[in-house]
């Protein structure tokens, strides 16, 4: 398989005990890619739903399905034993981040 950015530069197979500070921070640098892409592939797939609601007269806003979003957070956030109520605060600024890019392109 060709090589990508998400390589971990051969620590796989390393437990995080034995890194060094640089290597550990590596590991933090690719994590940190890796989640500005899924946000960014979140919102890709929110902009597709926002021109399915345009299309069908749908509203931006729906309430019931932030709270799923939310609610799923939560239950994430407890199966990787993450305080939930950050996790929360993160997917409410994700959705945030949504609704106002829905807006403008309206
Ligand atoms: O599911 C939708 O309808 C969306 O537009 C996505 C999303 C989200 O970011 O999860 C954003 C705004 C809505 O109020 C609800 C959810």
């Amino acid at each position: 398989m060709a090589h990508d950015d998400t390589d971990r530069g051969g620590t796989d197979d390393m437990t995080l005990e034995e890194l060094s500070l640089d290597e550990l921070r590596d590991e933090i640098r690719n994590i940190d890619r890796e989640i500005v892409e899924l946000i960014a592939q979140r919102t890709y797939v929110a902009e597709s739903i926002a021109a399915v609601k345009r299309e069908e007269g749908i509203p931006t806003t729906d309430e019931s399905q932030e709270q799923a979003v939310m609610d799923r957070a939560g239950e994430n956030a407890q199966r990787f034993d993450v305080d939930d109520n950050l996790v929360k605060a993160i997917f409410r600024l994700l959705i945030e981040l949504n609704k106002v890019e829905q807006r403008e392109s309206r």
